[in-house]
């Protein structure tokens, strides 16, 4: 109570006292975190100086004052200003200096001088034509410690003399320097910024024109050629370097991307430059004419345009001519029964273990008797599932009958013939409620395609959200024009509640159970099938049983979630950098001698909780790696920006979630994850693990390595990406990079479904979702060839410990 007023939190304004001291004035204080402060500090800052809003008029006169004209044009001036200030405070605390170091042009050095000077005389000064950048490069000629910096760091080392007007050695007192901004419409001035950004040591204007021993014509040239900025060419010199591969089947495809992906402007020129390589195979066919050729080739790209999502109308290619199809039955359908089955499927019917087989009889007996029955295979990670849902599919679709088989994520998709996410096959919108339902119209193939559905697959639904499985089954029913669950459709779900659950942003733990499949009112009229014999870890029944207790988060309710893990899988903790080269060193042992051999090279990886420790992790290997480095920077853009304001070295530096890093550091023969699914239906999605095999400048070829598709080549563009709608960005950020990260190292979310024979886990903190330790672990087939590194913390002292997150409450929703 103060002065007869009840006052609570809502009357407390937050401050720092400090600040208000030093600067004399109002400043409320907030924290300011994630990228949003990158807005504050460096857009405001070039808005201008400080205005106040002036109104003179009569004391006679009528009042005709605009009040809210004049408090929008004073509005900006404190809040902007103050922030900079405390940036600049905060600055010059870490930083005694911010030295800011200038940029010209060959000679168009800024020189100032008294106005009554003899120009004559002043011309004769040798010294006015010193500059920050000439001395920069003259330091460079003879000082070998000048050459290993860039421009912008040469301040933290060397002192700027005005007098002398040259760098001496910086003896003491930290600094760092900041090249003043360059904004893009100043055309040469930006791309000599922007190669004094990127080039080491640079001992001259014309030193930063050579590229590979010849002289660009100009700054942007050279920028161009070094793969700093985007040649306005890049499309057609990425189609170009793919023709030197000769592989007709293969370029198509590119094309077929590049129109999805990139938004060529000129598309009939670039069908007319690239038909004849594209169309080679076709054009060898003798019985084929030149026009059955061109359809041939158009047929193809069709087909890869329809499986990105895309129809070959909207682009300005010729029809086709000729119809290869004719028939009346719908492409849901014609793709569906042009599935190929793998022999090694239809043979593993045999080779099922005694649970899978049991579960294989009930629901293909389901099946044949046309009994509506929703299964739930509920197994571990490693007893099979993924097998005998192939096995499943194998039976069914060699009786020529139709079986749908999707997954919740793109990486379990792939390893199912013919898999596609539930989401995309059946529809299913983002943002599901509890009446949501698919988008699917009735009179639509997709709808006749499930009309003659005998079975319907759903990998990993413990992952999915309950109510887009909700959002399913009232579809169905629309469909199948019945009240049955799901439409009175075989349905075979399956998964393990002991891996990651479905991602809710911001969910508490609550939330996050209520938002899983036990919570449905479809649970409890499941059909549960049980497997519990770890086929991945069959050798290591030591093993097999460890990890159940970790999934079911044994033991941990009266230790703190904590748990030890056995020594023999232990790489000891001496020191971060010490143990994590141990890490490295067991997993990719003799990585000199055996880089090149793709088994070694796809057996292995390492796994952590977030991307800046796999990222660590990725740096340090591929330095190890044997090979010659090539670098692919991207090309970034603050899209929607009026005034671009953000210089590149800022927007360079942010890497968000999903999207490749600016600078990508690839060798030969290394391994890659693909980011963005650019043709699901060919086995290229977000997750899949592929080996590079060579580099151009505009293209790269790869080898796929994971999934149904395991050794086709393909030729990967450059492609422009965002980062997610709920990134938090203050801004439309575009970063145009080839779509790939590398995957010596993944995080665990990632390797979900996988099977990764030698596997290091690095926890440099603990786990911090359910099923995160599990799902790590149970990638292994044994504990000899899986290792963790720990780093001790505040909750886990005792070495080799470390916490486990376990939602039990679902286990006890399950029963
Ligand atoms: N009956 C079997 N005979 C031989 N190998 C099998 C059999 N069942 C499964 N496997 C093998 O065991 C490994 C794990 O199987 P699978 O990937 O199907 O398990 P999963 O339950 O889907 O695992 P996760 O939940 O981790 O995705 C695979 O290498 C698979 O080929």
């Amino acid at each position: 109570m103060v002065r007869g007023h009840n006052l609570d939190n809502r009357w407390v304004v937050p401050y720092n006292p400090y600040l208000l001291k030093r600067y004399n004035c109002h400043i409320n204080f907030e924290i300011c975190s994630s990228i949003t402060a990158v807005k504050y500090l460096y857009k405001y800052i070039y808005k201008g100086h400080d205005r106040v809003a002036i109104n003179i008029r009569d004391e006679g006169s009528p009042s005709t004052v605009d009040e809210i004209k004049n408090f929008r044009d004073a509005l900006w001036v404190s809040a902007p200003e103050a922030i900079w200030r405390i940036y600049s405070f905060k600055l010059s605390k870490i930083y005694p200096s911010v030295v800011p170091i200038h940029v010209h042009l060959p000679n168009k050095q800024l020189v100032t001088y008294c106005k009554n000077k003899d120009l004559r005389c002043l011309l004769d000064e040798d010294n006015l034509s010193h500059t920050m950048l000439t001395e920069f490069f003259k330091r460079n000629l003879y000082d070998n410690n000048a050459r290993n910096m860039l421009y912008r760091e040469f301040p933290e080392n060397y002192v700027w003399d005005e007098k002398a007007r040259h760098w001496h050695e910086r003896k003491n007192k930290r600094a760092v320097g900041r090249v003043v901004a360059v904004s893009a419409s100043e055309g040469e001035r930006y791309y000599l910024r922007l190669l004094l950004s990127h080039v080491r040591g640079p001992t001259s204007f014309n030193d930063l024109l050579m590229v590979d021993g010849n002289s660009c014509s100009s700054f942007r040239d050279s920028a161009i050629k070094r793969g700093l900025i985007e040649n306005d060419n890049a499309i057609f010199l990425c189609l170009q370097e793919a023709t030197l591969y000769e592989m007709p089947f293969i370029l198509r495809r590119l094309f077929a991307t590049l129109l999805a992906f990139c938004e060529p402007v000129d598309v009939g020129l670039l069908w007319k430059t690239f038909f004849k390589p594209m169309s080679e195979d076709f054009l060898c066919h003798i019985s084929l004419s030149q026009e059955e050729c061109v359809s041939a080739t158009l047929v193809d790209i069709k087909c890869f345009l329809e499986s990105m999502g895309k129809t070959i109308d909207d682009y300005d290619l010729p029809s086709i001519s000729f119809v290869v199809n004719s028939s009346q039955i719908p492409r849901d359908i014609l793709e569906e029964m042009a599935i190929i089955t793998p022999t090694e499927d239809v043979q593993s019917i045999n080779s099922l273990n005694l649970e899978q087989k049991n579960a294989f009889e009930k629901i293909i007996s389901s099946v044949n008797s046309a009994k509506h029955v929703a299964f739930f295979i509920d197994g571990p990670g490693g007893t099979g599932k993924t097998f005998l849902y192939r096995a499943i599919l194998a039976h069914i679709r060699s009786r020529k009958d139709i079986a749908i088989a999707t997954a919740t994520s793109d990486v379990a998709a792939s390893l199912l013939p013919g898999g596609r996410t539930a989401h995309s096959r059946f529809k299913i919108p983002l943002e599901v409620n509890h009446s949501s339902v698919c988008g699917i119209r009735k009179q639509s193939g997709l709808s006749q395609l499930i009309q003659l559905a005998k079975l319907i697959i759903w990998d990993e639904a413990p992952m999915s959200k309950r109510l887009a499985i909700e959002a399913l089954d009232r579809t169905l029913q629309d469909i199948m024009e019945n009240n049955l669950p799901f439409g009175g459709k075989v349905m075979v779900f399956g998964g393990d509640f002991r891996q990651v659950l479905p991602v809710v942003r911001k969910a508490r733990r609550t939330q996050l159970v209520d938002a899983c499949l036990v919570r449905s009112y479809l649970w409890p009229n499941m059909e549960k099938i049980i497997l519990k014999e770890n086929m991945r870890a069959k050798k290591d029944q030591d093993f097999c049983s460890f990890l159940l207790q970790i999934g079911d988060g044994v033991g941990s309710e009266t230790e703190k979630n904590i748990i030890q893990i056995p020594k023999e899988m232990l790489v000891p903790y001496i020191e971060e950098n010490l143990s994590k080269e141990m890490l490295i060193n067991v997993i990719f042992p003799k990585l000199d001698e055996l880089s090149e051999d793709p088994i070694y090279i796809t057996e292995r990886a390492l796994l952590s909780t977030r991307n800046s420790y796999v990222d660590e992790l990725n740096d340090t290997i591929i330095n190890k790696f044997p090979g010659i480095a090539i670098v692919y920077h991207s090309f970034d853009n603050a899209v929607d920006e009026n005034n671009t304001n953000y210089q590149s070295e800022i927007l360079n530096a942010m890497t968000p979630n999903g999207l490749p890093p600016y600078k990508l550091i690839l060798k030969n023969n290394c391994p890659v994850m693909l980011l963005r699914n650019l043709d699901p239906a060919n086995g290229l999605c977000n997750g899949t693990r592929l080996i590079c095999q060579s580099f151009q400048k505009n293209v790269i070829h790869a080898k796929i390595t994971s999934g149904q598709y395991v050794g086709r080549e393909v030729l990967l563009p450059r492609i422009p990406m965002f980062p997610a709608e709920n990134d938090g960005f203050p801004f439309k950020f575009k970063r145009k990079q080839f779509p790939i990260r590398l995957s010596f190292a993944m995080t665990i979310n990632k390797a979900q479904g996988q099977t990764i024979p030698y596997v290091g886990i690095y926890l440099p903190e603990n786990v911090f979702s359910h099923g995160q330790l599990y799902v790590a672990l149970s990638r292994g087939i044994s504990k000899s060839t899986t290792k963790v590194l720990i780093k001790p913390n505040s909750e886990c002292t005792i070495p080799g410990c470390t916490k486990n997150v376990v939602f039990r409450e679902i286990y006890e929703d399950m029963n």
